[in-house]
């Protein structure tokens, strides 16, 4: 048995996240983490860190950026691996996270989108990047959606950045109406009701354009990959994993 405390556990991923847990035979959610204000459920559920007393194999995350920074010092420095699907997170906060999971030799498995389309359109357009230089990200989240752009979206443009060996032709510009600009590629965030989270990347060269897109429809799109990321956090090699791809057989 996989034992996980949960942080965030009566939001909307979390919810889900018990779900999904109660479903299987060889994950259980033991405790959960949540100083916002507690509710009933059939495990107890902590406000205070300092209250933690309960053994448990992994810390599963999935809360705001503040709290995931708070939650993973946390963890890390507690005996607890933690897996980190909440989204907001910096590059900085992502390196300090590493560097205290190796420190007290712990796994770290930060990710972005748990939604296997969302991890095929980021190998995706690694791919076309290296043929397109030119490229921009527009990313479709619900209205509830905290932070901008998404954390899949800010790792979809550094995959491109990363792998893109030509130079844009796209000329740089500082206009709002083109959207934020992370590691030179443009992203732009919509949010609206009726989305729940869709992607899309479009690359233009002379005389053509690629456009690649993904949907979630709905949280169900989530819960494979959070099961995988619980189940595989304890063994991985590196005291710091981001993304699912290693994961992934
Ligand atoms: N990686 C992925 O594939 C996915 C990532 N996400 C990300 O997961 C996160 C949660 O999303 P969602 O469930 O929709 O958001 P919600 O706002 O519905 O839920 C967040 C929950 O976290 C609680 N919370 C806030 N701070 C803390 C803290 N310090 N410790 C513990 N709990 C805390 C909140 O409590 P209260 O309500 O009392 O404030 C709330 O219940 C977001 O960052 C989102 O972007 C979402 C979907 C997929
Ligand atoms: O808040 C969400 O809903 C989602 N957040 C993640 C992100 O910021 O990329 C993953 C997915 O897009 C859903």
């Amino acid at each position: 048995m996989t034992t996980v405390i949960l942080a965030g556990a009566f939001g909307k991923m979390g919810q889900r996240i018990q779900e999904m847990i109660k479903g299987t035979d060889d994950l259980e959610v033991v405790a959960a983490f949540s100083p916002l204000g507690a509710e009933p459920a059939d495990f107890p559920v902590f406000t205070k860190y300092e209250d933690i007393n309960v053994p448990a194999d992994v810390w599963m995350d999935m809360t705001t950026p503040a709290g995931a920074k708070a939650n993973g010092e946390f963890a890390l420095t507690h005996g607890y691996d933690i897996v980190i699907g909440t989204s907001g997170l910096q590059p900085e906060d992502t390196k300090k996270l590493g560097a205290l999971a190796a420190a007290n030799k712990r796994h770290l498995l930060i990710v972005p989108n748990f939604g296997i389309s969302a991890v095929l359109l980021m190998q995706f357009a690694q791919k076309a990047a290296k043929y397109f230089p030119d490229a921009e990200v527009l990313e479709y989240h619900h209205e509830d959606k905290l932070d901008a752009p998404s954390g899949t979206a800010r790792a979809t443009a550094q995959a491109i950045a990363a792998a893109r060996t030509g130079k844009p032709r796209a000329p740089k510009s500082d206009a709002p109406a083109r959207g934020e600009d992370i590691d030179g590629i443009q992203v732009h965030a919509v949010r609206l009701p009726g989305f729940n989270a869709s992607e899309e990347v479009i690359f233009g060269g002379p005389g053509e354009a690629l456009t690649i897109r993904q949907d979630s429809f709905d949280r169900s799109s989530f819960m494979a990959g959070i099961a995988l990321s619980i189940r595989s956090v304890n063994g991985l090699p590196d005291a710091l994993t981001v993304g699912l791809d290693s994961l992934l057989k």
